[in-house]
This record gives structure tokens, C-alpha cells and sequence, in this order.
């Protein structure tokens, strides 16, 4: 018999004034694994959350827990009951406990293993000493750190972490995120993390489940998402993008860069290919001729420089298309910045672009 996951989501359906919110939405995770909700503010990230601790109730779906099911549209676990831990985006350590109090707050009274508990949490977090502090003599970071082992006190089989980080100062919050990441992988909880930032889903999960207007529209291995998007908002998503139209005829497309394949696509469709500004490839002038064409690159074409600005890491460079006029960026590591006018050549890199049929 195999195993069923640690959390499954079956079909979950929220509808608030007969506007429906949450929209079918199916997910599982297994023990010891991080899934990150993520898309933009307003989309049901935290509805779903909500319906999945028992402090919402879903109009249509199912939830189970270790394939035991904790709530239907009829039958409800009540939330303390469901071994699920919960960390929200304002911490929310109450205010008149010590830390060590805070952190012992779910856990059995009286037993000497609640003490070592929060003492072994303590020193895994690297506060220890901090226990008989209270929450307003912390700094945010240290009540993030507090409110994660307080979640984990009790070792729920899940955790449910709504922006976790957003509270906090830009410049800690990559470590923190590394930091909270070790220990959850430690413990071998399984997590269903909620953001709106593609970066910390990239770094946080093992899963991306993006979703938009109420459904998950595509869930996978960061890279994969990030490598095959299903659709042009979901490329966007991640990156700025340059979008090149074209109308296909036998399956190709004809661009200022070539021809390019649109398998499976009707004759006539217009499509929309999509182009992150790292992979476009630049090449200089050599009075007027440009690089030979590759099979990978396909033909070059000409563009003049419209703007280039230095980012830190990388340079900014716009184009604008010799043919037709069209704008794109491309991004180069480090410091190029050509002046404006200069002539250059773009080619773009196949086995990186996206073609998809043309929405809106
Ligand atoms: N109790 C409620 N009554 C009515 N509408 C609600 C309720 N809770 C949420 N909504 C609406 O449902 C939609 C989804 O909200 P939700 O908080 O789940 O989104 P989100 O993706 O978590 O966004 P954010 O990142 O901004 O928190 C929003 O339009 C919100 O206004």
C-alpha cells in the first residue's frame, strides 16, 4: 500500500457574495517537503490557507491529513485538532509572555520535556539566553525566529506560513529564509509557504504551485516553472519578458530574427514569442555586417542602443528594432554600456524563448 501524502486538497471552493474566490483548487504535499502558493496579492493564496488550518470552511472540496479527512463540506476536525502549525506574516507572539512561555504555549503542561523543548529550540535558532525576554525586547528578526520554533514546538505534521518574511528587513531576510529553510528540512515538516515574491518561492521551495485568480494554473520544480512557463503571464511572472508577434503559416513563424516553429499551432493563429532580456545574445557592428547565422541563434538583426543603465550586477541595455521599429531589453553581467545610437546586432536564443498563442 503506498503512503498518502501528508496534506491532500481536493477541489477546494470558496465563494465570498456569490464571487468565487478560491476556484477549484487541488494540491498534496508529502512529509518533509516545502510548496510554495505563490502569485499576485488578491489571487485566494491566503483564503486557501485559511480553509486548510479550519479557521475558514470551504463551500465545495475535501482536505485530508495523512490521507485521514479532516474537513469536508459537512464534517469539520476542528482547527487545534489538526496537527497543523501556523506562522503568519505579523508574528503575532503574545505580548505578555517571556519567549520561552511563547514557545512552550502549545505544548503539554508540567513535563520536563516541554522545557528541554524550548531549550533545544532556543539553541537551534541561536537564542539561547532569550528565553525569559520578552517579545518587545526582540528584534524583528529574533521574533520571526521566535514565532517559527513556536509553530514547531509541538511538531505539527504541518505548517502553514503565510509571508513569513515580509516583515522584515530586506537585507536579512535571504539568510533568515536559509535559515528557516535548514530547520524546517531538520524537522521534516511538510510546508505550504504563501508568497507574492517569485524569488522567495525560487529559493524556498521544492514545489512552485502558482496560482491566479483562484486556480493554480501550473505547479512544478522551480526550475521547471521557471523554464517552461504555460503561459505568457506565467514567464512574466518570474522575469521582465520581450514579447515578439508574428502569424504562423505551416507551423513557423516569421520574425525579424527568422523563422521560428510553432508546433501544433493552427495556420493563422497569432502568437506571441516570448524572450527573457538574459537571452538575447548581443554582437558588434562590423561595418554593417552582423554574426553568421547559427542553428541555435537563428539570423541576426539590426538594432540601435535607445538606452543603457547600469543595475549592479548587470547592465540594462534597450534596443530599438532596425525592421519595424520594435523595443527590447537585454541584460548583460557586469558593466556594458554602450551610448546611445550605436549600432549592434541582437539574436535571439532559441531553445530560451517561449512561443504561445496571443491572449488580450
Ligand atoms: N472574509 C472575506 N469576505 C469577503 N471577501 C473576502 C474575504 N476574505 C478574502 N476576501 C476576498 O477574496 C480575495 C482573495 O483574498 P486572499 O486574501 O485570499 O488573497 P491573497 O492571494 O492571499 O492576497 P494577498 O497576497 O494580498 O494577501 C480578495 O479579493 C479578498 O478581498
Amino acid at each position: 500500500m503506498t503512503t498518502p501524502p501528508r496534506l491532500e486538497v481536493r477541489d477546494l471552493v470558496r465563494r465570498f457574495d456569490g464571487r468565487t474566490v478560491v476556484d477549484g483548487v487541488s494540491l498534496s504535499i508529502e512529509s518533509g517537503q516545502v510548496t510554495c502558493l505563490l502569485g499576485p496579492s488578491g489571487c485566494g493564496k491566503s483564503t486557501t490557507l485559511r480553509m486548510i488550518a479550519g479557521v475558514d470552511m470551504q463551500d465545495e472540496g475535501t482536505i485530508h491529513v495523512d490521507g485521514r479527512l479532516v474537513c469536508d463540506t459537512v464534517f469539520r476536525v476542528p482547527p487545534e485538532r489538526r496537527s497543523i502549525g501556523l506562522m503568519f506574516q505579523d508574528f503575532a507572539l503574545f505580548p505578555h509572555l517571556s519567549v520561552a512561555e511563547n514557545i512552550a504555549f502549545g505544548l503539554p503542561r508540567g513535563s520536563a520535556a516541554r522545557d528541554r523543548r524550548v531549550d533545544e529550540l532556543l539553541e537551534r535558532v541561536s537564542l539561547a539566553g532569550f528565553a525569559p525576554k520578552y517579545p518587545h525586547e526582540l528584534s524583528g528578526g529574533e521574533q520571526q525566529r521566535v514565532a517559527l520554533v513556536r509553530a514547531l514546538a509541538p511538531n505539527p505534521r504541518i505548517l502553514l506560513m503565510d509571508e513569513p518574511f515580509s516583515g522584515l528587513d530586506e537585507r536579512l531576510r535571504d539568510d533568515i529564509r536559509d535559515d528557516t529553510l535548514a530547520l524546517l528540512k531538520e524537522e521534516g515538516t511538510a510546508v505550504l509557504l504563501v508568497t507574492h515574491e517569485p524569488h522567495e518561492a525560487m529559493r524556498m521551495a521544492d514545489e512552485i504551485a502558482l496560482m491566479r485568480a483562484g486556480r493554480i494554473v501550473q505547479s512544478g520544480a522551480p526550475y521547471n516553472i521557471y523554464n517552461a512557463p504555460v503561459d505568457r503571464a506565467a514567464a512574466a511572472f518570474f522575469s521582465d519578458i520581450n514579447i515578439l508577434r508574428g502569424t504562423v503559416r505551416g507551423a513557423l513563424t516569421e520574425t525579424p530574427f527568422g523563422e521560428f516553429l510553432a508546433p501544433g499551432v493552427a495556420d493563422g493563429t497569432e502568437v506571441e514569442i516570448v524572450i527573457r532580456p538574459q537571452h538575447l545574445k548581443i554582437d558588434f557592428d562590423r561595418a554593417g555586417r552582423g554574426p553568421n547565422p547559427t542553428p541555435e541563434d537563428g539570423t541576426a538583426a539590426r538594432a540601435k542602443v535607445e538606452r543603457a543603465r547600469f543595475m549592479g550586477r548587470e547592465s540594462l541595455v534597450e534596443f530599438r528594432m532596425e525592421a519595424g521599429g520594435e523595443m527590447l531589453k537585454a541584460t548583460v553581467p557586469g558593466v556594458f554600456l554602450p551610448g546611445s545610437g550605436t549600432p549592434m546586432w541582437l539574436m535571439i536564443r532559441r531553445d530560451r524563448c517561449f512561443v504561445f498563442p496571443r491572449t488580450g
